[in-house]
């Protein structure tokens, strides 16, 4: 998945910066969206994408995931950068849109919700100074960036509010060695369907 820059007009977009305000909900360290991927909760997106960096280190996972901040998550990530998989820069985007669609399958009501206040506005990130990720300032009317971020959210809410396509389960991205706490990423569902399935048997 290659991501380019693109200017954005301030004033025709919808901005996220922080988890606060009506869209604080589409950031990765948004907290009330809890993931479970393997039988393991992970407490925030932002968690579940930086474990994903190590596949080979249960236990850098483990004290990612641990973490009840998802900025400090992001934190204990960077003191491992050397133990990121090799590939990470030519996967990291298709593992963010995986970790979004599973963020989305499971916080169904809560997340699509605001994904339908976006309307179908542009979403940016908007950023001091993260040019990937987001966008940052070019003048007072401008945001200019690759807004990476913004953009698979886009993907996700054209995909599955838009053209409403189901999003009960969600197979892992087909990238070798997706891994966690040692055992490959299986296809994750929403963990109520199941209980209700039991229910029904
Ligand atoms: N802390 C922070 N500040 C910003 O300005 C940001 N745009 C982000 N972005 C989030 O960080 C995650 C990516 O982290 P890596 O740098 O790839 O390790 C991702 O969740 C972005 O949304 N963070």
């Amino acid at each position: 998945m290659k991501i380019t820059e693109r200017t954005y007009l301030k004033s025709e977009v919808i901005t996220f910066r922080s988890t606060k305000g009506s869209f604080g909900g589409l950031s990765n360290m948004a907290p009330g969206y809890s993931i479970r991927v393997n039988d393991v909760i992970i407490p925030t997106a932002e968690a579940l994408y930086q474990a994903c960096r190590f596949p080979l280190f249960p236990n850098i996972q483990q004290e990612i995931i641990e973490q009840h901040s998802p900025m400090t998550a992001k934190m204990i990530s960077r003191k491992y950068l050397s133990k990121t998989r090799q590939d990470w820069e030519e996967i990291k985007y298709e593992v963010m849109y995986w970790v979004l669609q599973v963020k989305l399958s499971q916080n169904l009501e809560k997340f699509s919700s605001v994904l339908r206040q976006t309307s179908d506005k542009p979403i940016v990130e908007y950023s001091a100074k993260d040019k990937d990720w987001a966008a940052t300032k070019k003048d007072d009317h401008t945001l200019k960036g690759k807004n990476a971020l913004g953009r698979l959210l886009m993907k996700l809410r054209e995909e599955y509010i838009f053209n409403q396509k189901p999003i009960d389960c969600v197979p892992p991205p087909p990238i070798v060695g997706f891994i966690l706490y040692g055992s490959a990423v299986e296809t994750v569902c929403d963990p109520t369907l199941e209980f209700e399935e039991e229910d029904y048997c």
